[in-house]
């Protein structure tokens, strides 16, 4: 229990206010249902207030990471075989990825090579162009929130309005009438995607995503996917690494091959706003990023030394992950080449 639970009075009503709904829409899911909460007036409008004391003229903090010298793509071959073991090869990406690890793993001359390979393309990461392309995301202070469909959308824009911020609502495929974005992911009972228009959101302006609830963190991780990364009039080349943390130690391989990050919003997630996080939920795999949980009451950062994969769209994902051990966050891009298939 923290003590902001314990000290307002609005949480402990906020939370008697949520049903559970048993095995609803399948067998074995305790569905949290929000549409009771919003029946009463009060607990609604201490819901939206509660997060507006948050977020209210706050010079908002980084999420994503503030050493974007760490970026890196980081990945343990355990992890990954398991973490691809789980997803269905159909999935975009996932056969690619699991070509790429085979490789990996049965070249001699690859494994030799190691801490060599981490060493060069350390030094090429630290000189490339990327750097400091990505860190002038982080410049601007103008803010947005945006929204996920449906439920994000009941709290997403009151904060919003609060704010002072536009609302931009993140929504399933086939709603949104102009050009889209759009990226794929997993939740605890299905799969689906999340659409963004073009041009919603800016580059670097600062973003708050906002829904009812966290599971997976599936749907999050999508909405942070669709805003982050953007190079659509400034593609950069990329080359393709696999890497693998060995103790303490990142290593990076990397191909001859060139690719073009894809198309994303080059916004800066905030952070993730929900009323509701799910406790007990065996996450398939988790998310990195920071999240506020209000009926928890306090900002959750949910990392490990495990690592996480998130399918993007066509041959990019992007894998967000914290070495503990080394202390730090690494926001990473994921190439995959098809030389490697
Ligand atoms: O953390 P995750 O595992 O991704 O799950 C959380 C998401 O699931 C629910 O939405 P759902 O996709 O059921 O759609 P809805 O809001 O339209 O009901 C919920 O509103 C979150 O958006
Ligand atoms: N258990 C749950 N209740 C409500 N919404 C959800 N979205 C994903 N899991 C959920």
């Amino acid at each position: 229990m923290s003590a902001y639970r314990d000290e307002d009075p609005r949480i402990h009503d906020i939370k008697t206010r949520i049903r559970v709904v048993p095995n609803f829409p399948k067998p074995g899911i305790m569905f949290q249902d929000i549409t009771t909460l919003l029946l009463n007036p009060k607990a609604f409008k201490d819901t939206i207030d509660l997060f507006v004391e948050r977020y209210k003229g706050k010079n908002i903090s980084v999420v994503a990471g503030s050493d974007l010298g760490g970026l890196w793509l980081v990945m343990d071959a355990h992890p990954v075989k398991k973490i691809v073991a789980s997803f269905a090869p159909e999935i975009d990406g996932v056969v690619r990825i699991r070509s790429a690890l085979k490789c990996t793993l049965l070249c001699p001359v690859v494994w030799a090579l190691e801490s060599v390979s981490f060493l060069l393309c350390y030094h090429w990461i630290s000189s490339s162009a990327c750097v400091p392309r990505l860190v002038s995301w982080r410049s601007s202070l103008s803010n947005s929130s945006a929204g996920i469909e449906a439920r994000g959308f009941i709290f997403g824009p009151p904060i919003a309005l609060a704010i002072g911020a536009k609302f931009v609502p993140l929504r399933k495929p086939r709603k949104l009438p102009g050009e889209v974005i759009s990226e794929k992911y997993i939740l605890e009972y299905g799969r689906d995607c999340l659409e963004m228009h073009v041009g919603a959101v800016k580059s670097g302006e600062r973003a708050l995503v906002v829904d009812d609830l966290i599971a997976t963190g599936g749907t999050l991780c999508a909405a942070m996917n669709l805003l982050e990364i953007s190079l659509k009039h400034d593609p950069i080349p990329c080359d393709i690494f696999c890497l693998r943390i060995i103790q303490t130690f990142v290593l990076i391989e990397c191909t001859a091959s060139r690719y073009y990050l894809s198309e994303r919003a080059g916004a800066e997630v905030v952070e993730c706003a929900c009323v509701i996080e799910l406790p007990d939920l065996k996450l398939p795999f988790s998310c990195w990023f920071h999240f506020l949980s209000l009926l928890t009451r306090k900002p959750v950062k949910r990392c490990s030394e495990e690592n996480y994969i998130f399918l993007g769209r066509d041959e990019v994902s992007v894998i967000r992950v914290r070495v503990a051990s080394l202390n730090a966050d690494f926001a990473v891009i994921l190439k995959l080449s098809k030389c490697l298939n």
